[in-house]
């Protein structure tokens, strides 16, 4: 099968449409459709000298990538941008941009959905509610739970919570929460990720997982019990762990995820480590949907500088789920991972 991705470039002031530019310059064994305005993506092609050649997206007629060609589902700005100046007035472009690319993917037109980065900031600015995509997807997809997970070769870390304000993230830990959380994780290790008995390392919230409840009781009154509780499955689920010391060796051999439970706890650790080679992933909506590790930069837009490793490996991830997902009865190369060393499939 060829897979088709639908690719979404993001805030029109920041790097996303450069960086898609880019890749299309490059060899893919795929379709790559870019849900965005045409325009814009020949004036950033413009701007940083690389050749492009844009064709109208027709669901019904599989086109291969070429180099220096890209599929087009066009989407009209409400105004010409300029690279790394935001333009309030866009905003409601990058939504519909989410909206058509997450729609064509429910309907089966396309196999995969990768999205290059948005300013949450000035979409709120435009009075559209809006804290990520990940929550973005699980509403249209209409989904009651997801999870956000971020991946490199070396580390895998999930999160309980995701875009919430550091004072709301230990109310909303609870053990239903936790729950539904570790099941999306489960699974998705085991059927996109192809470990047959994932093991989880769950971190606990507070300094030193609490210390025995004299920093805090989450550990004692929540994840112990919801974990203990799990465990009765046959789960493979360590912790809580401190997750001062949990990053190392010792532990994440032992592991095949790290389950954080607020963002800023998780995702520095693994950017430290694996910035602009990470990639992130929407495990639990009913599409696979991948995306880059890196914000908007908009000090770099226009300047053809930045790097597209992360968005590269998101678009290498959705081709591999892609052929797993959509290949009935054919076990493509990737899906070896128990034996293999990697952290993304
Ligand atoms: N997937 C998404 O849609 C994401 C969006 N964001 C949004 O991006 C906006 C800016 O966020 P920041 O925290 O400033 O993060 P940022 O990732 O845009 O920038 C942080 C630093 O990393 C550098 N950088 C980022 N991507 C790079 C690349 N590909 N190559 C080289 N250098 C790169 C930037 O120049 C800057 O110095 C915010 O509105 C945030 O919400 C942030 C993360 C992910
Ligand atoms: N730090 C990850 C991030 O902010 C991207 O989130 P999302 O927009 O993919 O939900």
């Amino acid at each position: 099968m060829l897979p088709r991705l639908a690719i979404t470039p993001g805030e029109p002031a920041g790097i996303g449409p450069e960086l898609l530019i880019q890749l299309a310059q490059q060899h893919w064994d795929a379709e790559l459709v870019a849900f965005a305005d045409p325009q814009l993506l020949k004036q950033r092609a413009a701007a940083i000298n690389t050749p492009i050649t844009l064709h109208s997206f027709n669901p019904l007629a599989p086109r291969a990538h070429q180099a220096s060609n890209l599929s087009v589902q066009p989407i009209e700005m409400a105004h010409a941008s300029k690279p790394g100046e935001l333009d309030v007035r866009n905003a409601a472009y990058v939504v519909n941009t989410l909206a058509e690319a997450c729609d064509a993917n429910l309907r089966g037109d396309c196999h995969a959905l990768v999205t290059g980065p948005v300013q949450k900031s000035i979409i709120n600015d435009a009075g559209i509610p809006f804290s990520g995509h990940t929550e973005f997807f699980q509403q249209r997809c209409k989904v009651d739970k997801v999870v956000m997970m971020l991946a490199s070769t070396e580390l895998r870390v999930a999160l309980v919570t995701t875009h919430l304000p550091l004072n709301k993230v230990s109310a909303t830990i609870t053990a239903t929460e936790l729950t539904r959380v570790t099941e999306i994780l489960h699974s998705a290790l085991q059927q996109d990720f192809g470990c047959e008995n994932p093991r989880i390392m769950v971190l606990g919230l507070n300094p030193h997982a609490g210390e025995g409840g004299h920093m805090g009781r989450e550990e004692i009154d929540v994840i112990e019990p919801c974990l203990a509780t799990l465990r009765q499955r046959g789960w493979q689920l360590q912790g809580p762990l401190p997750a001062d010391t949990a990053f190392q060796a010792k532990y994440l051999d032992q592991s095949d995820a790290v389950l954080a439970m607020y963002h800023d706890q998780g995702l520095p650790v693994l950017k430290y480590q694996s910035f602009g080679r990470a990639v992130n992933i929407t495990l639990g909506l009913p599409i696979i949907r991948t995306s880059v590790d890196h914000g908007t930069a908009l000090d770099l837009a226009g300047k053809g500088s930045a790097d597209c490793g992360s968005f590269a490996e998101a678009l290498h991830l959705a081709i591999s789920m892609s052929r797993h997902r959509f290949t009935v009865h054919q076990k493509p190369e990737h899906q070896e991972p128990e034996k293999q060393k990697g952290k993304t499939p």
